[in-house]
């Protein structure tokens, strides 16, 4: 899988550096690069991350700095919906910085993983900690670091998507709203719709909105369940290489769920393998490939899906 050499800022915040390297890395060097995305967007958004805390435009003041360089803390987290177990026993730590993908057949218990770490599902049991911070407990000090984007969680369909993106980074506390958003409209390719009505885009054009409202506090834990849904591939693939440079340049963690086994493979660092709401398996996606001696992740799924993994 070929992946577009990361640019300028962005090269010296690689996947592969340490936290330290890193911090370094931000604290340094011009503010961005200059370059238009392929669809016209500025190069300069992604790099524009760099600084962390606080990010410029966050919600600031006491309770809004990150404890720890974990972006996210599961400990045997549970849900079960009267008989039915969606997720079960559920355990990880995300690093800030690191991308983990979780895969998993229907029903998995991919989304209501994610709609739990959201803050938007009650556990049935668990602990989730998001920057050091008990999201059960500090809901109101966590949830401005987070974002999410979700097919599943629609924006108000009768508001323009500027209205939206206008709401939002008011409930967000986010500073010069209005050059944030024409930020993230250019970046996004969303110019044009700012003034059409949310209800009214195609599904595609939802995607990239819904994007935008996810980016728009510039979240330390950023959510995607299916970010890619209905875009064509070429504005897919565009769009994975916006969300790896703002990965890149901000330091953020992601929790990414995906159908997409070559967007899996592209984005992330680790993949956790979900199957009826347990962990099957887990790791790099490269070592896991090597370890069932497949050629590709959709086959190391394939496997799992069909019961024909010999491990
Ligand atoms: N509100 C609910 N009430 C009852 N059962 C639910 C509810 N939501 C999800 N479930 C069940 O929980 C399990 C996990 O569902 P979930 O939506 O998390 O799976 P998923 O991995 O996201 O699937 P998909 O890839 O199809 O979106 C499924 O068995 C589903 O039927």
């Amino acid at each position: 899988m070929q992946r577009r050499a990361p640019s300028g800022a962005c090269r010296a915040l690689g996947s592969g550096r340490s936290l330290a390297a890193a911090q370094a890395a931000r604290g340094a060097g011009p503010a961005g690069v200059s370059g238009r995305l392929p669809w016209g967007g500025d190069r300069r958004c992604a790099c524009r991350y760099r600084r962390r805390s606080p990010p410029p435009g966050a919600v600031s003041g006491p309770g809004s700095e990150p404890l720890t360089e974990s972006a996210i803390s599961v400990t045997d987290l549970s849900k079960r919906y009267g008989t039915v177990t969606a997720v079960a026993s559920l355990s990880f730590d995300l690093a800030s910085g690191r991308v983990l993908g979780l895969l998993g057949g229907n029903g998995a218990g991919k989304t209501t993983t994610l709609a739990m770490l959201m803050g938007l599902l009650l556990p049935s049991t668990g602990s989730i900690r998001v920057l050091g911070e008990d999201l059960l407990r500090h809901r109101y000090r966590v949830l401005p670091w987070i974002n999410f984007s979700s097919p599943y969680v629609d924006l108000p369909h009768r508001l323009t998507v500027y209205q939206n993106l206008r709401v939002y980074a008011g409930l967000y506390g986010v500073r010069h709203a209005r050059s944030r958003i024409d930020e993230l409209a250019r970046d996004l390719d969303l110019t044009e719709l700012l003034d059409r009505p949310y209800g009214r885009l195609s599904a595609g054009q939802k995607t990239r909105a819904s994007l935008a409202k996810a980016l728009i506090n510039r979240p330390r834990l950023l959510l995607l369940d299916e970010p890619t849904a209905s875009l064509d591939p070429d504005t897919a693939d565009r769009l994975r290489t916006y969300l790896r440079d703002y990965q890149e340049a901000s330091g953020a963690g992601v929790v990414l769920a995906s159908h997409n086994m070559l967007e899996v493979e592209r984005l992330c660092h680790e993949v956790i393998m979900l199957r009826h709401g347990r962990i099957f398996d887990r790791g790099a996606p490269a070592d896991l490939i090597g370890k069932y001696g497949r050629e590709t992740l959709e086959e190391v799924f394939l496997d799992m899906a069909r019961g024909r993994s010999q491990l």
